[in-house]
């Protein structure tokens, strides 16, 4: 038997002709922060619900603490956490009503139910608003609710279903702090999803999934390794002739991503006086960047997440990924 937290072979699932999720393997180790990154509507909610038990695989098959999602349902739920995109807390009840109602479903020991509450509610520090009811809440409030919610029974693996979404900067910041300090406090295995680039970053390592497929699963530092091209972006007064000034001058393929021509090359602070001298045209304005998970995506993707989630992926530019 598999000693991994979350071990999956071959795992599809279809709803009619849409082929959400088409044949994933992969394993999360104890103890790991794993996620899942690609664009609304690549399959994340889609795996991670077949993990929890709530939908049923077409195909393949996943065990989670061990326990077979499909032959052991009961098993594996009271072996997971969940915090889903959808806020499922009772507003007219109390932050530690939800939390009691909670264990009771768990069938929590009693003598036990009373110092776990203050525990997780502290670890989100909500503690000093236990009695506050939960429809006063803000959007982050009542997400660091639903994750202390999520660790009530102690669950070995905790599921994030884009455990941000929507909440602003700093409140995203402060929730990203609760859950490495859970990480250190509780022996646990996190798999979250997102379809933001740095919240990806948080994670141990990441499955990148695009159209049901994953991509490649590795360290955000290894992906970001192997991309080594820098990523150059330029403004001119003609997109088309920069594309083809490029092509033709330097032998490069360039694309319009997010609004810009973009390119990759080796070494773009050093490419970037050449540019200006042979390009033959204006240039308004050059940036170089790094590769970022961002580009990590769109190598191979052949898409920016946010274009892919705009539709505006192309054909070109997916022959030019590495696939
Ligand atoms: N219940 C359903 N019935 C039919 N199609 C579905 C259903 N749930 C998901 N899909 C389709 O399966 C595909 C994957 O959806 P899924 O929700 O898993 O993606 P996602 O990556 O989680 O995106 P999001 O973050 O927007 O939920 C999409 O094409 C979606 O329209």
């Amino acid at each position: 038997m598999s000693t991994a937290a979350v071990a999956v072979q071959g795992l599809r699932k279809s709803y009619g002709k849409v082929e959400a999720v088409k044949g994933v393997d992969f394993e999360v180790a104890p103890g790991e922060v794993f996620g899942f990154l690609g664009p609304n509507g690549a399959g994340k909610t889609t795996t991670i619900s077949m993990l929890c038990t709530l939908v049923n695989p077409t195909g393949g098959s996943a065990l989670v603490a061990g326990h077979d999602v499909v032959t052991e349902r009961d098993e594996v739920r009271r072996n997971i956490g969940l915090v889903f995109q959808d806020p499922t807390l009772d507003g007219y009840l109390s932050a530690e009503q939800n939390l009691m109602f909670h264990a009771e479903l768990y069938g929590l020991p009693k003598s036990t139910v009373g110092p776990r509450i203050r525990q997780v509610m502290e670890m989100v520090a909500l503690w000093d608003r236990k009695d506050a009811k939960v429809s006063t809440f803000s959007g982050g409030m009542k997400r660091r609710l639903e994750i202390a919610r999520g660790l009530l029974h102690s669950p070995r693996v905790l599921f994030l279903d884009e455990p941000t979404v929507g909440l602003d900067p700093q409140t995203r910041a402060a929730i990203w702090g609760y859950i490495n300090d859970l990480r250190r406090s509780e022996d646990i295995t996190i798999f979250m999803t997102t379809h933001y680039m740095d919240e990806a970053e948080y994670c141990g390592r990441i499955a990148i999934i695009d159209h049901g497929e994953i991509v490649v699963i590795d360290s955000p530092e290894a992906l970001k390794a192997s991309v080594g091209e820098d990523r150059v972006q330029i403004q001119t007064g003609d997109d088309e002739a920069a594309i083809a000034a490029l092509r033709d001058r330097f032998g490069l393929e360039a694309a319009v991503r997010e609004g810009q021509v973009t390119f990759a090359v080796a070494s773009g602070e050093q490419f970037v006086p050449r540019l200006f001298a042979e390009l033959g045209m204006p240039i308004k304005a050059v940036s170089v960047s790094r590769p970022s998970l961002d580009d990590v995506f769109m190598s191979y993707t052949g898409s920016t997440i946010r274009d892919a989630e705009s539709g505006s992926g192309n054909a070109w530019m997916r022959a030019m990924a590495r696939r």
